[in-house]
């Protein structure tokens, strides 16, 4: 009955703007207005399935009935001003009025919208064939004139129903400390910063270089807990809580991709481990798949992302892309640091206009911006303006030129708003005009007087700003995010429920990230530089070695030396080529662990395990080389010992390397710790020095090469010597049990230096 209800105010809030569809057929195509009367008439003779006829006939063909009411109010004469507000009456269930919202109505609206009591959403239904044909976000999809009136062609993004989250935060101070050689100082980067955001809103966060945007984010999104965060920041008056994770996206101002896997295995990969569990693969596939299409990225799909060293996708490609990874999820709450940032006007106005479609949903989207062009400035919702920390200005975007001229602030020649409030927060008043209180201010006999021509300097017009909002909108704005807003206490509880949600299983996580692993380094390991590198190193100690013999001590010890250069060759490689593997992963590693995507358990244990097949390949063909060129012991045993003798000492060596590269997270002082050590343990493997003092002797005990030499020794010559270079040859079971041990020690130190970071 509920639904009943709600369907028929629906429809009756759709009527006036079915009509003037109907009335402006000319803008839109004969047929889709002729399916749009009879979806409509069907739904109003058949309330049992209205939801869904409705639905699509507004949503499904609605891509085109959007696109023309939008056409229709801009065109409409006297409407300008209307737009907005038809936006809003067409999105009602989803778009929330601030000034509603104070009543609650508006968010009991939104959340119950979101949860699929509405109408509005049609979920990922539509197949991949279907949503390609309505081209929802091409770049041959824009004609010219929609872009000047900053109208898209589009349909609308359009995910199953997610948790409404309002977000609201008052007073948050941010300050760091900043060591010096001898003392340190506090830097204070937010100074009472207060404001909200709902369902349904996109909010800006403006403000020149280094005026705390970024920061701000960090500490909205969660991405930031320290001990000198000040104020307070809900989620659906709820504090932060593990939940939120998988309900947040969060869009990092640098593009964190890896380089090498295609669009599509990107974001395939990220449906496959953010997902609920609910979700089938297949169904997780198809998420990806519908995202690609919805994001207009099909024609790059099979495109490596690309990176510093490999050409890929173009850079707004590459940052649809990052999007994508986030909105895969379908989060209640979007975060993006300057998504639109080196990007041309027209692929910035595409990525706005996506994020409004977004918060059209029921999402609240987030954003900072560096200088939005007019067009896109009027698509947000709210505007946070930040100078020097300080809050400048909260409230409607629409609202904040008005604001500023009720202060003495406006422009004295036309300007972009956005570079206008950005000249403002920058204290700069070129062709601007000031109040005469801010003129005031000015002290004959000043210094500063005299560099900024008699004007105000930018730290005294800062000054003002701060002092204008405190006392004009600051007391009002607070009172305002102060009010309670009615949820679901269902919903209340779940969002602040402290339950991790991991998308997949332990089991499942290892295997995609083995895989994932695997297709990214495939083109690491077979590459030619690489396997030329190891060939040529095998042939040239094949020949050096040629057909070499043991027939009498002298040939014995030539001998042996080749197989001590095989074990520290094989020593020396693995370590300098896993202590990169944590370095270098570790900003993938950060952003993929923060969205809980994953156990680090998985991760560590899919890392470490991915590179192995692999990496065994090379000593194979190496030995290959080498084993028969040199004349080593002709027989199948000794030949298979060596190779699995040359594997345990890659794998601990591969764990030095690890640990190393894991522990100090830096590559230059991991490579310098690598060296020094790694020539430790060769010195002390056997070969150079037989006679170690005493007291340094355990070091050998500690070097892969020792044990790995021993081992060799033993395979070699055990049938005919008891003794070679020094080195006696016993039952190999010493060394191959501290080669064990330093497989597993090494990884596990590794791990607890991740785990480690993670809690840093
Ligand atoms: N952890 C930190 N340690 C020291 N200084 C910091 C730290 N975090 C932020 N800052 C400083 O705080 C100020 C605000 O930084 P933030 O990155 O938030 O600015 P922003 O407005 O996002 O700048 P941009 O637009 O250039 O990205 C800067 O001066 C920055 O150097």
């Amino acid at each position: 009955m509920a639904q009943l209800v709600s369907h028929s105010i629906f429809i009756s809030s759709q009527t006036p703007l079915i009509s003037q569809v109907m009335e402006k057929g000319n803008n839109i195509s004969r047929t889709m207005s002729d399916q749009l009367v009879e979806s409509v008439a069907a739904a109003l003779k058949s309330p049992q399935s209205s939801d869904h006829s409705t639905n699509s006939a507004l949503e499904g063909s609605g891509g085109l009935s959007r696109k023309s009411s939008r056409r229709i109010t801009s065109a409409s004469p006297g409407r300008g001003g209307k737009n907005t507000h038809i936006r809003k009456t067409r999105s009602a269930q989803m778009k929330i009025d601030v000034d509603e919202l104070t009543s609650g109505a508006a968010l009991s609206r939104a959340s119950s919208a979101s949860l699929g009591l509405s109408f509005s959403f049609t979920g990922f239904n539509m197949p991949p064939d279907q949503i390609a044909d309505t081209k929802p976000f091409s770049d041959d999809d824009i004609i010219p004139e929609d872009i000047e009136a900053g109208i898209r062609t589009k349909t609308k993004f359009q995910t199953e129903p997610t948790i409404p989250i309002s977000l609201k935060f008052s007073d948050v101070t941010y300050k760091v400390v900043l060591k010096g050689m001898t003392s340190s100082v506090e830097k204070d980067i937010l100074n009472g910063i207060s404001g909200s955001v709902n369902p349904g809103e996109v909010l800006a966060l403006m403000g020149p270089s280094g005026s705390g945007k970024t920061s701000l984010l960090n500490l909205l999104g969660g991405r930031i807990s320290h001990p000198t965060i000040g104020g307070s920041i809900t989620y659906n008056e709820q504090s932060y809580s593990k939940f939120l994770k998988s309900r947040i996206g969060f869009v990092t101002q640098d593009d964190v991709l890896f380089p090498h896997l295609t669009v599509k295995e990107t974001l395939t990969y990220a449906a496959r481990l953010r997902l609920p569990k609910t979700f089938t693969k297949e169904q997780k596939e198809k998420r990806a798949l519908d995202v690609i299409y919805e994001l207009g990225l099909e024609r790059c799909q099979d495109t490596m992302i690309g990176g510093s060293f490999v050409r890929g996708v173009s850079g707004g490609e590459r940052k649809r892309v990052c999007i994508g990874n986030e909105i895969i999820i379908n989060p209640s709450i979007l975060f993006l640091d300057e998504p639109t940032s080196g990007l041309d006007s027209t692929t910035a106005l595409k990525i706005v206009q996506m994020l409004q479609d977004i918060a059209e949903a029921g999402k609240t989207v987030v954003t900072t911006i560096h200088q939005p062009s007019s067009r896109l400035f009027h698509k947000f919702d709210k505007l946070i303006l930040l100078g020097k920390g300080s809050l400048l200005y909260f409230g409607k975007a629409s609202e904040a030129m008005n604001y500023f001229q009720s202060i003495g602030c406006s422009p004295l020649i036309s300007m972009n708003p956005a570079e206008f409030l950005l000249d403002l927060a920058n204290g700069n008043i070129n062709d601007v005009s000031v109040p005469s209180e801010l003129e005031d201010r000015v002290q004959i006999g000043n210094a500063e007087v005299e560099k900024y021509n008699g004007k105000p300097s930018p730290a005294v017009v800062h000054e003002y700003l701060v002092e204008a909002y405190e006392s004009h909108v600051a007391e009002t704005e607070k009172k305002k995010t102060m009010v309670s807003i009615p949820l679901d206490e269902a919903l209340k509880a779940k969002a602040s429920s402290p339950k991790r949600q991991w998308g997949a299983s332990w089991d499942e996580q290892f295997s995609i990230l083995f895989w994932r692993g695997i297709k990214e380094r495939r083109h690491d390991y077979f590459s030619w530089l690489r396997i030329t590198q190891v060939l040529s190193t095998a042939v040239i100690l094949g020949l050096l070695w040629w057909q070499s013999d043991t027939k009498n001590p002298k040939d014995l010890q030539d001998q042996a030396g080749l197989l001590f250069f095989i074990a520290v060759f094989w020593g020396f490689f693995p370590v300098f080529t896993a202590i990169f593997t944590f370095p270098q992963e570790r900003a993938m590693l950060n952003k993929e662990r923060a969205a809980d995507m994953y156990r680090l358990s998985a991760y560590f244990l899919a890392r470490t395990t991915s590179d192995l097949p692999l990496d065994l390949i090379l000593p194979v063909l190496f030995l290959l080389v080498v084993y028969f060129m040199a004349g080593l012991r002709l027989s199948a045993a000794p030949f298979f010992f060596t190779i699995l003798t040359v594997f345990l000492c890659i794998i601990a060596a591969q764990g030095l390397g690890l640990a190393i590269g894991a522990t100090l997270m830096d590559l230059k002082r991991a490579t310098t710790l690598a060296s020094v050590t790694v020539m430790t343990f060769m010195l002390a493997g056997g070969f150079f020095v037989q006679r170690v003092p005493i007291f340094i002797s355990w070091i050998r005990f500690m070097s892969f090469n020792y044990h790995t030499y021993k081992l060799l020794l033993k395979v070699q010559y055990e049938h005919f010597t008891p003794m070679v270079n020094g080195v006696k040859i016993d039952s190999g079971l010493t060394e191959v049990a501290a080669l064990i041990a330093m497989v597993f020690g090494y990884r596990f130190l590794a791990y607890l230096s991740l785990r480690r970071m993670k809690l840093q």
